[in-house]
């Protein structure tokens, strides 16, 4: 579904993305790993058409990105941004409506019943009935976020880009949300990406995963196959035990005995 090869990728003459190629299968919900700064998101907004690449491929479905337009492109992709600056004092309705811009006839059509149909039905399923008429401007951090996937989904595309979708939201909320992703790949098919932090929620949730390093991809595989202390050791340089409670979840615990911060008390 999603293709990359040779991507390269520089902010001026800083490279960030190295020679990446992934493959992202139709169908499955695929996390992105890695510690901070290793381009995670960059990869995100290269896939996305946001950031042009400096050289290499991006394929969608077996299409060139680059012979896609925009619109086009948005009914297939819907995106979920770590954060969005949006400050338009307009309901959670009407927000979750924008999400079917991109499948109006034409620029001066009206939302048809289909369009109302699909944003009740999502607002219904994330469990948003109750800030339907509220301003999206009044909402916390993490029921933002809900909103924000709310209206991804609402644009229902074949596939859906997450750049830490949990970042602010409790665990109960998180659980829920990834929970939600799983459920559209599973039933409808929906191919995921979701660049995550919580190691232990993306080897629950997730099918495949993409371990990134320093703008590098430096694994792909099952979370029972990349999950190991050496692995982790490598990647993110912090100890950890790694256990199971059955044959497929990793859970992972890090061990912080004796480790220091950077200050010396
Ligand atoms: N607009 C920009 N101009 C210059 N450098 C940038 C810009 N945006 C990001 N970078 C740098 O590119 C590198 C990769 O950033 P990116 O946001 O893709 O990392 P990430 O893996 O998503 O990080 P995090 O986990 O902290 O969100 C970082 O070193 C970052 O400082």
């Amino acid at each position: 579904m999603i293709r990359t090869e040779k991507l390269n990728f520089n902010y001026g003459n800083k490279h960030i993305l190295k020679d990446i190629d992934i493959d992202i299968k139709k169908g499955k919900f695929t996390g992105i790993l890695g510690p901070n700064g290793s381009g995670k998101s960059t990869l995100l907004k290269n896939v996305l058409g946001y950031l042009q690449p400096e050289s290499g491929k991006i394929l969608l479905n077996g299409r060139s990105l680059k012979s896609i337009t925009r619109k086009e492109a948005a009914r297939i992709v819907g995106f979920v941004p770590q954060k969005s600056g949006f400050s338009m004092n307009i309901n959670v309705e009407d927000f979750v409506m924008l999400g079917r811009i991109p499948h109006l006839k034409n620029k001066w059509s009206g939302f048809q019943k289909k369009d109302r149909d699909v944003c009740n039905k999502i607002i219904y399923e994330l469990n948003l009935e109750n800030f339907r008429d509220r301003s999206v401007l009044s909402l916390s951090g993490g029921e933002f976020q809900r909103v924000l996937v709310a209206r991804a989904l609402c644009q229902e595309p074949e596939v859906l880009l997450l750049d830490e979708p949990t970042s602010a939201l409790d665990m109960n909320y998180a659980v829920d949300i990834l929970s939600t992703v799983r459920d559209l790949v599973e039933i409808k098919n929906l191919t995921a990406v979701a660049v995550l932090h919580d190691l232990n929620l993306a080897s629950i949730f997730c099918s495949e995963l993409i371990l990134m390093k320093e703008g590098k991809i430096e694994h792909c595989g099952k979370p029972k196959e990349l999950m190991n202390e050496k692995i982790l050791k490598d990647i993110y340089g912090f100890d950890s035990k790694v256990i199971y409670e059955d044959d497929e979840t990793p859970y992972i615990i890090p061990v912080c005995n004796g480790r220091r911060g950077v200050v010396n008390v």
